[in-house]
């Protein structure tokens, strides 16, 4: 089992970057973790950002690892192609997978980590036993769709209720939150036991996007300290 207070990982996310300047957003981040990359297809979501090609090109020119989080309809056919992309960690929205355990298998076959992502009104519980092969389980902290919104709190219980999940069943399983994730809300995410943090607003939106990581990590890392 993860020991409370490992290591914390920030992943910015590039939906707040210059799209006509991804390379040089990428660099910018450098210092952090992981590139969070959001992937909308306007089916599961309203809205529509960029898809393999881009993350592709995006492989072959980031410092660091990417983190695709796909908001997509039918991923069980999609997905694998991230993961033979390359990227680090291909997250899924349970909402629309058909086969979340055949998909988890294909992503690792394919070398990537597995996450399963649950949006605002998507209860843990019913996916508890995913936990045997999913490498993170992602929370989202508002409806997907757009950067820019309101951190929601009430989101909190579910991350304690997945921390509490993996820690009766043991194992290296990382919890990531999405959506308003800022230097006034990413402690109460540490305290209630996510270990990843994805900023798009807040690390893009700062004058210094290195440095902003840098304050992340330090108020995440002093929170799952005392954990
Ligand atoms: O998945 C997402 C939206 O669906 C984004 O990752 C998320 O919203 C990040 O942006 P911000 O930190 O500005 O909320
Ligand atoms: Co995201």
């Amino acid at each position: 089992m993860r020991k409370p207070g490992g290591r914390v990982l920030i992943a910015p996310s590039i939906l707040s970057a210059d799209f006509a300047n991804l390379e040089r957003d990428l660099h910018r981040i450098a210092n952090a973790d992981w590139a969070h990359v959001d992937v909308m297809d306007y089916h599961f979501v309203p809205n529509l950002t960029l898809g393999l090609p881009v993350v592709e090109a995006l492989q072959r020119v980031s410092p660091i690892p990417l983190d695709c989080h796909l908001m997509i309809e039918d991923p069980d056919r999609w997905a694998p192609a991230y993961a033979e992309a390359g990227a680090h960690s291909v997250t899924f929205h349970i909402e629309a997978a058909r086969d979340p355990r055949t998909l988890a298998k294909d992503l690792h076959a394919a070398g990537a980590q597995a996450c399963m992502a649950l949006k605002p009104g998507t209860p843990f519980a019913p996916y508890e036993e995913l936990l045997d092969v999913v490498d993170m389980v992602l929370v989202m902290t508002v409806e997907p769709g757009f950067g820019g919104q309101s951190f929601m709190a009430d989101q909190m219980p579910k991350v304690r209720e997945v921390r509490e999940a993996i820690g009766r069943r043991g194992g290296q399983i990382r919890i990531e939150v999405d959506g308003g994730v800022a230097a006034s809300t990413i402690e109460q995410c540490a305290a209630a036991g996510a270990d990843v943090f994805v900023a798009g607003s807040a690390v893009y939106g700062a004058e210094d996007a290195a440095a902003a990581v840098e304050e992340l990590r330090g108020l995440a890392q002093a929170c799952a300290g005392h954990r």
